[in-house]
C-alpha cells in the first residue's frame, strides 16, 4: 500500500494532497469523505417478495431496515454481502443505493411510457424502471461498452424483466432509434430470413460473423450502426425487418413517437462513492492520481476518456435527447465537482434556450439538497448516507 501524502480530513481518512487539491478546486467539502463506516449498504426488493421479508432477514443474518423515504429500499450494515445469499441469486433482491433508486422515483414513470437509458449497463436503473412499468410500456437500454452491456442482458434475464426491453450497443451521443411497436405473432416468422422473430440466443452464422467482429472492437464508435443485443417478446422488435427497425425518422414522426422519458446516468469520475474512493487505500494512492485525477485517465474496462471529457460525453448524450425524446429528459452523475454537474448543465441550457430545468416533486421528503443551480439535486453522502449523486431534470418547452 502506498503511503498518502497529504492531509487528513475528519474521517481520519489519510487523502493524499493531490485528491485534497481535486476537491477544493471542484468546490467538494473534503469532510463528506468522513461518512464511509457510517454508511449503509442498500437493497431494494423485487416487487412482490414482501411477503418473504422475514425469510430473506434470516438468511441474510441481519435487520432489513425500511427506508421511509423511498418504498421498496432497505438499509442493511454494510459489511453484510448479499451475492452469494439465495435471495440474490433467485432474483429477490437487487444492490441498488437508495440515491439511485431516488433518481429513478425522480424519472417520474408512467405505465405506458416508452423510456430509453442512454446508459444503461449494468443496468440496477433499468431493471428498476422495468419494475415500476410492469405489463406496460417499453425500455430501451443503450450503452457503449459491449461486455458492460451484455452483463445487464445476464441481469434482466435473472430477474425476468426482458420482455418489453430491447438492448443496444451503440454510443449514446449519435443515437437516434425510436420506439417501435409490432404486434406480430412471433412464431409466423420463425422461418423468414431477415425478420425478427423470437429473440434467442443461439445466433444464426452471419449474425455470430458480425458479433465476432464487434466483440473485438470492445466500445461502440459514434458512426456505427446499433447493435441490437437482446430483445423481448413485447419490446416491439419481432416482426419487423432489420430496414424498418434501423429506418431513420423524419422530424414529425419524432415528434409524436418519440420517447416519453429519457435517462442519462453518464460516466463520470465516480468521485461521489465515499466506498469507491476509500478502495484507492488498499489499491494505492498513486492509483487515484491516474485513475481519478489525470484528465488523460483511461478506464481498464472501456478505454474510455473519462474526467473533463465525460463532461462533454454527457452534454452530446443530452443533445441526442434533444432529438429522439419527447418531453423529458433526466440526467445523474455519481460525482460531486461541480465541473462535471452544474458546469454541464449550464452549458446546455445556454446552448438550447427551450429547455427548461424542472422541480423534482418527491424530493421534498429527500435527505438530499439543491444544488448551486436551483431545481438540480445534490445527495451529498455525509448527510444523505448514501453514495453521492447529482441529479438534474429538465424539460422541453413547447413551441408556440
Ligand atoms: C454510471 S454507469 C451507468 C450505470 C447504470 N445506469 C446502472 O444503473 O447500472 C455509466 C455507463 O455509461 C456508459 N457510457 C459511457 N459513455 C457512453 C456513451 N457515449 N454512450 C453510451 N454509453 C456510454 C458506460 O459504458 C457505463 O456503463
Amino acid at each position: 500500500m502506498d503511503s498518502a501524502e497529504g492531509g487528513i480530513p475528519p474521517s481520519g481518512l489519510p487523502l493524499p494532497d493531490s485528491f485534497l487539491g481535486f476537491l477544493e478546486e471542484n468546490g467538494v467539502d473534503p469532510s463528506v469523505y468522513s461518512a464511509n463506516c457510517s454508511i449503509p449498504r442498500y437493497i431494494r426488493l423485487k416487487p412482490g417478495c414482501e411477503p418473504q421479508l422475514s425469510e430473506i432477514e434470516d438468511e441474510l443474518n441481519c435487520k432489513l431496515v425500511n427506508l421511509v423515504w423511498l418504498p421498496g429500499f432497505f438499509a442493511i450494515p454494510p459489511h453484510v454481502q448479499i451475492a452469494r445469499s439465495d435471495a440474490y441469486r433467485k432474483g429477490k433482491i437487487y444492490g441498488m443505493d437508495a440515491a439511485s433508486g431516488a433518481a429513478i422515483i425522480a424519472l417520474n414513470v408512467l405505465q405506458g411510457d416508452h423510456v430509453l437509458d442512454l446508459c444503461a449497463a449494468p443496468g440496477a436503473k433499468l431493471c428498476m424502471i422495468s419494475d415500476l412499468l410492469g405489463n406496460s410500456g417499453m425500455i430501451t437500454g443503450v450503452d457503449v461498452a459491449r461486455q458492460r452491456l451484455a452483463a445487464c442482458r445476464t441481469m434482466l434475464q435473472k430477474y425476468a424483466l426482458g420482455e418489453r426491453c430491447r438492448l443496444f450497443v451503440a454510443d449514446g451521443t449519435s443515437f437516434s432509434l425510436l420506439p417501435v411497436s409490432s404486434h406480430l405473432d412471433a412464431k409466423s416468422y420463425s422461418e423468414i430470413p431477415d425478420i425478427f422473430s423470437e429473440w434467442s440466443s443461439k445466433r444464426r452464422w452471419k449474425d455470430r460473423k458480425d458479433a465476432k467482429r464487434s466483440m473485438r472492437a470492445g466500445l461502440a464508435s459514434p458512426n456505427e450502426l446499433p447493435e441490437l443485443i437482446f430483445y423481448g417478446r413485447h419490446a416491439g422488435v419481432i416482426g419487423l425487418c432489420k430496414s424498418e427497425l434501423f429506418q431513420a425518422r423524419s422530424e414529425s414522426e419524432i415528434s409524436v413517437s418519440g420517447y416519453d422519458k429519457v435517462l442519462v446516468d453518464a460516466e463520470c469520475t465516480h468521485d461521489g462513492s465515499i466506498k469507491h474512493i476509500h478502495k484507492f487505500e488498499q489499491w494505492g494512492w498513486d492509483t487515484l492520481q491516474r485513475r481519478v485525477l489525470n484528465a488523460q485517465r483511461t478506464d481498464n474496462l472501456m478505454d474510455l476518456q473519462v474526467t473533463f471529457e465525460a463532461s462533454d460525453q454527457w452534454i452530446q448524450i443530452i443533445k441526442s435527447w434533444w432529438l429522439i425524446g419527447l418531453q423529458h429528459l433526466q440526467a445523474s452523475t455519481g460525482c460531486l465537482t461541480v465541473a462535471q454537474n452544474e458546469d454541464v448543465v449550464e452549458r446546455f441550457l445556454s446552448g438550447n434556450p427551450s429547455a427548461d430545468l424542472q422541480d423534482v416533486d418527491a424530493a421534498k421528503s429527500w435527505p438530499c439538497r439543491m444544488g448551486s443551480i436551483p431545481k438540480t439535486l445534490r445527495f451529498d453522502p455525509s448527510t444523505s448516507q448514501t453514495s453521492g449523486l447529482f441529479i438534474a431534470k429538465f424539460t422541453k418547452r413547447a413551441t408556440q
